[in-house]
């Protein structure tokens, strides 16, 4: 691939799987402000990881490195033991897709229409042959519709293919998103903020649909601040923290974890009040609702 170097770095996982990407000491610097510092990420193969952390901690800064929206200003990113070069459309090439925080779709374009914009890194027809209209072009056109159309029934929008996006109710909008980053045939999914704006029921949708992402072998990597989403579809979970990476653990091990608490609720400050204080104030207010209720009851 062009502008791209094998490298010997990665680490295999337990099993000697590879991982599908591998991020060493990524930093982003912005002037000043270090909006992500040193953070190491592996994603295997199948497997669905989580990003979480609280506003500003740097997820989305971290995954624009990893697409070549950036350059980040150290560390390396490879794709299945490739060094990937800070440029999206190639990284799209290399196997990575992603979805964004908010919603970037061609609103007046149809459904399909979106997903086959998507398909454009997988076509090999050039510019002459798609202005001839030849044979070839024509046959890739039907090849790119087909595997579009099988995206759309995968997402659940087939009967939607020929709506403008822009029609589409918020929530299959954000399944046509996914639908069309997987139109690039990726190994890897990098997801941010899937649920964002979703009811419940969607949300569970979605969690199924990952899922199913997942079973047909492409890895994900998904941003989210629903918790109940990431802890119940993730495998492991990395927090970060102002740009740190704080820890990194099944869903079980973070969420049992104090500095993660600490990092999303804040730091109790001091002289809050502690067990001791808490308990006296609990018995005192079941003291005034039994006063209370024999007061009721006093005919
Ligand atoms: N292009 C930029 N230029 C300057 N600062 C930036 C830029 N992009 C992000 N930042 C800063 O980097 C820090 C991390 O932001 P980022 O959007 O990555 O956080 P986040 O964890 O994705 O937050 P959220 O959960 O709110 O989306 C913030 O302080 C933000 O203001």
């Amino acid at each position: 691939m062009t502008g791209m170097t094998t490298s010997p770095t990665t680490t295999p996982a337990p099993d000697g799987t590879h991982p599908v990407l591998h991020a060493t000491g990524v930093t982003m610097r912005f002037g000043g402000l270090t909006a992500v510092r040193s953070v190491d990420l592996a994603v295997h193969p199948r497997e669905i990881v989580g990003l979480i952390g609280p506003n500003g901690a740097g997820k989305t800064t971290f995954f624009n490195c990893l697409t070549g929206l950036y350059t980040p200003t150290e560390g390396t990113v490879t794709y299945r033991d490739t060094v990937l070069p800070p440029k999206p459309h190639l990284v799209t090439q290399a196997g990575i897709a992603r979805t964004f925080q908010n919603i970037r779709l061609f609103a007046n374009m149809t459904v399909l229409e979106n997903v086959l914009v998507g398909r454009h890194t997988r076509t090999k027809e050039g510019l002459f042959s798609a202005l001839l209209r030849g044979p070839g072009f024509k046959k890739a056109e039907r090849e790119s519709t087909r595997r579009a159309m099988e995206l759309l029934d995968f997402t659940g929008l087939a009967d939607k293919a020929d709506h403008l996006s822009r029609n589409l109710p918020y929530g299959e909008q954000r399944k046509l998103e996914i639908a069309r980053a997987l139109a690039s045939d990726p190994g890897l999914l990098l997801l941010d903020e899937p649920t964002a704006g979703m009811n419940p029921q969607e949300t569970r949708a979605t969690e199924a649909l990952v899922r199913a992402i997942r079973d047909q072998g492409i890895a994900v990597l998904v941003i989210e601040h629903d918790m109940r989403f990431i802890f119940n579809l993730c495998d492991r979970v990395a927090v970060l923290v102002q740009g740190e990476k704080l820890t990194e653990g099944t869903s079980d091990a973070v969420q049992a974890d104090e500095r993660v608490i600490a990092a999303y609720l804040g730091t109790p400050f001091e002289g809050a009040p502690g067990q001791e204080e808490l308990a006296e104030v609990e018995a005192a207010e079941a003291q005034a609702d039994a006063r209370a209720d024999l007061t009721e009851d006093t005919p």
